[in-house]
């Protein structure tokens, strides 16, 4: 709930918002991959990575923007719920197509701490980082992102939320 957030603002995206930003990411990603110009197969890049589960939706929608059709996943757990603890790996995407992480594109869905991308980043020195939204303490993890948000923003994405009744702005006390 909103009103036991440890954050002061919440930035609740919308699949809409979601596909939108992903799609933007994308296009940003278009010929950056080490074998290509934009506008070539896959816009340079050899496979997409998705930082489960949060950078799953993003991956897939930047995956076939750029028609990337080899997708893999690493398993990172950092957080319970809101609460922060010692990321850790719980599955490992292939490790001959990874190699140093050459014209491998990890996403993930946002950068907070920096935490998440620092442990993959470790794993894999060469691969280019990107997500959609970022925030500053995580910001120098990502290669590429879309939008930034403040620190104490919480950001909500569609697939944590639903819809439900909320009581007119002029209410009965
Ligand atoms: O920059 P950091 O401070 O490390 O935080 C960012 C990470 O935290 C969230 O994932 P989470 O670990 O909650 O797992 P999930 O994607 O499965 O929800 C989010 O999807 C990022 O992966
Ligand atoms: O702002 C956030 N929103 C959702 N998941 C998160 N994981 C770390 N920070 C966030
Ligand atoms: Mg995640």
């Amino acid at each position: 709930m909103t009103d036991r957030l440890p954050h002061e603002k919440g930035f609740h995206v919308s699949w809409d918002q979601i596909h939108r930003d992903a799609r933007a990411l994308a296009w940003r990603l278009d010929g950056l991959g080490p074998d290509g110009e934009a506008g070539e197969q896959g816009g340079g890049w050899r496979a997409v990575v998705a930082i489960t589960r949060g950078g799953m939706a993003p991956a897939m929608i930047v995956a076939r923007e750029l028609d990337i059709r080899t997708v893999d996943t690493i398993s990172v757990k950092s957080y319970d719920h809101q609460a922060q603890s010692e990321a850790h790996v719980l599955k490992s995407p292939d490790a001959k197509m990874m190699g140093d992480g050459t014209g491998i594109l990890i996403i993930d869905d946002l950068v907070d701490s920096g935490k998440t991308l620092e442990l993959v980043r470790a794993l894999y020195p060469n691969a280019h980082f990107a997500t959609v939204y970022a925030k500053p303490s995580g910001r120098q993890q990502v290669d590429t992102f879309v939008t930034e948000v403040s620190q104490d923003t919480w950001i909500f994405f569609p697939w944590d939320m639903a819809m439900q009744y909320v009581p007119p702005y002029r209410g009965q006390d």
